[in-house]
């Protein structure tokens, strides 16, 4: 299976959000990602249910919604209602996270959950059975744009050989800072779907730099 792709609209120019939409539609890519942030569990505030609203309303690929806010648990009903197809909440933000999952899951949506930089993936161990997607942070997240963290490639590694002995189908989510220069790498390692914002919305032809990320071919690839 080729990676998954899923342009960041955060990046998107939200004067022509339509336009946007309707370029990701056309595109290669397989997923919208959404990023909801709510200023207190991260220090920005982006954008909640109109916004989610009105990208539904034309697209035409899964919703891959990222929730950055605290007691996610709250408004897990309504991001489905609106259109979430896939939820993923903060594992830092849920003190019981085997709920929430549950509720992800009993509201229809597949259910995923973030890392930040610092948390160890070891910490998934007893709940990645349950889990349809994991998301690794590249980046302290809050803001597009930022590098890369190089220590994200390990813990891909990690986290594929635990998925390995329990859920050999979970899905490995990367989330910041991803380019076409560190893709070829984040597969190897284990990853196979992949959010890029700045990375999509700032090249000269974003169709084009989709394109090229979702055919990254590792097989083919000189060492
Ligand atoms: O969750 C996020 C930030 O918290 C964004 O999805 C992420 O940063 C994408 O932007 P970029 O590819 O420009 O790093
Ligand atoms: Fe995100």
């Amino acid at each position: 299976m080729k990676q998954i792709i899923a342009p960041s609209i955060l990046s998107a120019d939200f004067a022509n959000l339509q336009r946007d939409t309707e370029m990701i539609n056309t595109s290669e890519a397989d997923w919208f990602h959404v990023d909801v942030m709510d200023g207190v569990f991260v220090p920005n505030i982006s954008f909640g249910f109109p916004v989610l609203k009105a990208v539904k309303k034309y697209a035409k690929k899964p919703l891959d919604v990222h929730l950055m806010i605290v007691n996610p648990e709250k408004y897990i009903q309504e991001f489905a209602k609106e259109g979430a197809d896939i939820i993923t909440v903060h594992y830092e933000a849920c003190t019981h996270l085997h709920r929430v999952v549950q509720i992800i899951k009993d509201a229809g949506c597949k259910a995923s959950v973030a890392l930040n930089p610092h948390t160890s993936v070891s910490l998934l161990k007893d709940i990645l059975v349950d889990l349809d997607m994991v998301l690794i942070m590249s980046v302290n997240p809050g803001f597009g744009g930022q590098q890369f963290i190089p220590q994200s490639l390990n813990k891909i590694v990690e986290l594929r050989k635990l998925a390995n002995e329990t859920n050999p189908n979970l899905l490995i989510e990367v989330d910041g800072g991803v380019s076409i220069s560190n893709i070829e790498s984040l597969i190897k390692a284990g990853a196979n779907a992949f959010v890029a914002g700045n990375a999509i919305f700032g090249a000269s032809s974003p169709t084009e730099m989709i394109a090229s990320m979702k055919n990254i071919d590792i097989n083919s690839t000189q060492i």
